[in-house]
C-alpha cells in the first residue's frame, strides 16, 4: 500500500471525512482566463464548500496559483489578464462592478508560499490590516493582535516580544504570523498558495495542524505539490491539468479510487 493510501485509510478510520451536508461558499462557473493570448484557465466549474479544506493539485504550470489569485481578484494586477465567466461568493459575482475590492480581499485572505512578514514589529504586522480598516484604539488593536496570534498558535511563543521585529522569527513562526495577519481582518475564506513549501517538516506539521483547526471557522483553499499533505488535510481535492479541472471530488475518493486515468497517473507519480 502506498504512503498516500495509508494516510487515506487512517483518515477513514478516524472518520474525519464524514460526508457532511455541505454548502458552497464560492462557485466558479464557466471561468476562463488568459494572459495575453495564452489561456491559463479553461471553463473552470468548482463548488468550494464552506468550512472545509479544498486542495488544488496538479503539475507545474497547470493554473493552480492563477485560480487561487482569481478568487480574490489579485490576478488582475497583471495588466494582460482577461477573464470571462463568474465566481460567485455567497451568490454574488465577484467581477460585478459593485464589488468593493478592499472588502473582497479582507473577506478572502491569502497566505503565500514564502512567509512575507513586513519589516515591522510582530504587533504592527498583525495590527496592519485592522489599522487600514480604521481601527485606531490601542486597546482594541491589542485585543485583535492577541486573538489572532492565539488562533494561529503563536501567542505563547511571541507574547513577550511583540515589539520585536517579525523578521527575527523562524521561517515556520513567520508563516504562522502571516496566517495571524490574515485572520486579523476577519476573513471567511483563506487562500493558501503552497504555504509549507518553504518550511521544515516540524513547522510544516504545525501549519497543517493549524489548518485543521482553522477549518472550524474558515473555508480554506490550499494549493499544494505535496500529495500526502493534500491527502492528510483536505476534505475535497481538485486535480488541475493544462488549465482545466480534470476531477473534483472527496479527497478520499481522489486518492483511493479516482475516476479519471490522468488523476490516477498524477497521484501515483507517473507524471508531473
Ligand atoms: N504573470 C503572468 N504572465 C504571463 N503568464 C503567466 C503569468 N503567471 C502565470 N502565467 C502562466 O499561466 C500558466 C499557469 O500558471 P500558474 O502559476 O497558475 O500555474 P501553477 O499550476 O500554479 O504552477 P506551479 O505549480 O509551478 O506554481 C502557466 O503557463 C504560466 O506560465
Amino acid at each position: 500500500m502506498s504512503a498516500i493510501q495509508t494516510v487515506v485509510k487512517e483518515k477513514q478510520k478516524l472518520s474525519l471525512d464524514k460526508d457532511v451536508q455541505e454548502e458552497s461558499i464560492i462557485s466558479a462557473k464557466g471561468l476562463n482566463l488568459w494572459y495575453g493570448n495564452d489561456q491559463a484557465l479553461k471553463n473552470i466549474n468548482l463548488e468550494i464548500p464552506e468550512k472545509q479544506v479544498t486542495a488544488i493539485i496538479g503539475p507545474s504550470g497547470c493554473g493552480k496559483s492563477t485560480f487561487l489569485k482569481t478568487v480574490n481578484r489579485m490576478v488582475e494586477l497583471v495588466p494582460i489578464v482577461k477573464i470571462n465567466g463568474n465566481i460567485d461568493y455567497h451568490g454574488v459575482n465577484i467581477f460585478d462592478s459593485k464589488v468593493n475590492l478592499v472588502e473582497l480581499r479582507s473577506s478572502v485572505g491569502m497566505v503565500f508560499q514564502k512567509p512575507n512578514p513586513f519589516p515591522k514589529s510582530i504587533f504592527d504586522n498583525i495590527a496592519f490590516g485592522p489599522r487600514v480598516h480604521g481601527i485606531k484604539k490601542k486597546a482594541e488593536l491589542t485585543k485583535i493582535v492577541e486573538k489572532s496570534l492565539r488562533a494561529s498558535g503563536l501567542w505563547d511563543e511571541v507574547k513577550d516580544r511583540l515589539g520585536e521585529s517579525a523578521l527575527g522569527l523562524s521561517g515556520g513562526q513567520q508563516q504562522r504570523l502571516c496566517i495571524a495577519r490574515c485572520l486579523a481582518v476577519e476573513p471567511e475564506v483563506i487562500l493558501m498558495d503552497e504555504p509549507t513549501s518553504a518550511l521544515d517538516p516540524k513547522s510544516t506539521l504545525k501549519v497543517e495542524e493549524l489548518i485543521q483547526e482553522l477549518k472550524e471557522k474558515y473555508s480554506i483553499i490550499i494549493v499544494t505539490h505535496n500529495m500526502q499533505q493534500a491527502a492528510r488535510i483536505s476534505d475535497k481535492t481538485a486535480f488541475f491539468l493544462n488549465g482545466e479541472v480534470v476531477e473534483f471530488d472527496n479527497t478520499d475518493k481522489i486518492f483511493s479510487n479516482p475516476t479519471d486515468k490522468r488523476t490516477e497517473d498524477y497521484i501515483t507519480g507517473r507524471f508531473g
